[in-house]
């Protein structure tokens, strides 16, 4: 069963049609990048998924059932673009990864030691853990994004939505991140990733997705950064250096 099924979707925002007839699938424990040139639709994507962006049209099944029932139960957790995100809002990092576990809270509403332990655990697992008590908007891109995986990983969530966790990260960020979700998916966890470092792409993920506007092809990331491919969604003159 598909973790994620989109069938047909059309967004348009006004005169805009931001995606047109998006249809593809995501399988259980797999990573997949999306990619594509500034504004293809990847974040709309994401938004649509999220329930997020008024569909004209098509369908986006979870789990194999409603996107409602499965967004209630915590089962996507979804990391925007940095811009979309209040970093001047008083939290702390611990505070945001704590939200992770809100939807899987007892009856009390509390999180219980339980709850502690896997907020905690996701810290840890992010290289947070030093960090946990800072405001979030002393944080560097990179920590920023990492929060969010943070909060993911507390919500045990079945499928990660990460809209462009690499943009501003160094390298060293980079690779522990790609291990992350490498880690993520061998445990059965399943994301979707969009990102326009197509040097990464390799090590990053199990099948690519070529976004514009359409999906121009669902494959292997070998398959994927073939140059005759890239050209269909970046034009003639992509390479993975223009391409960014
Ligand atoms: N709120 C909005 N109102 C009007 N048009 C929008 C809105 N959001 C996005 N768009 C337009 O929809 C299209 C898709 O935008 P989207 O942000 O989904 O692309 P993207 O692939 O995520 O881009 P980037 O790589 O630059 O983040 C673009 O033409 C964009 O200008």
């Amino acid at each position: 069963m598909a973790v994620l099924e989109v069938a047909g979707l059309t967004v348009r925002y006004g005169a805009v049609t931001a995606l047109e007839e998006v249809t593809f699938g995501l399988e259980r424990g797999t990573v997949t990048g999306l990619v594509g040139m500034n504004g293809s639709g990847k974040s709309t994507l994401f938004k649509a998924v999220m329930g997020l962006a008024r569909t004209e049209s098509g369908t986006v099944r979870l789990l194999g059932g409603p996107p409602e029932r499965a967004r209630r139960q915590g089962a996507v957790a979804y990391s925007p673009q940095s811009e979309d995100v209040d970093w001047t809002f008083p939290v702390c990092v611990r505070d945001v990864v704590r939200m992770g576990r809100y939807g899987r809270l007892g009856p009390t509403r509390r999180l219980r030691d339980e709850d502690e332990e896997r907020v905690d655990t996701a810290l840890a697992t992010t290289g947070l853990t030093d960090l946990a008590d800072r405001q979030i908007g002393a944080l560097s891109g990179g920590q920023r994004k990492r929060v969010f995986v943070a909060r993911g990983l507390a919500q045990e969530a079945d499928l990660l939505l990460l809209d462009e966790p690499f943009a501003g990260v160094d390298r060293h960020t980079q690779h522990t991140l790609t291990a992350l979700l490498r880690d993520l998916a061998a445990t059965g966890r399943t994301v979707l990733v969009s990102t326009h470092d197509l040097d990464n792409l390799a090590a990053l993920c199990d099948e690519a997705i070529l976004l514009h506007r359409r999906v121009i092809l669902q494959a292997s990331p070998h398959e994927v950064l073939r140059p005759e491919n890239l050209a269909r969604a970046f034009g003639a003159a992509a390479s993975p250096e223009s391409a960014a």
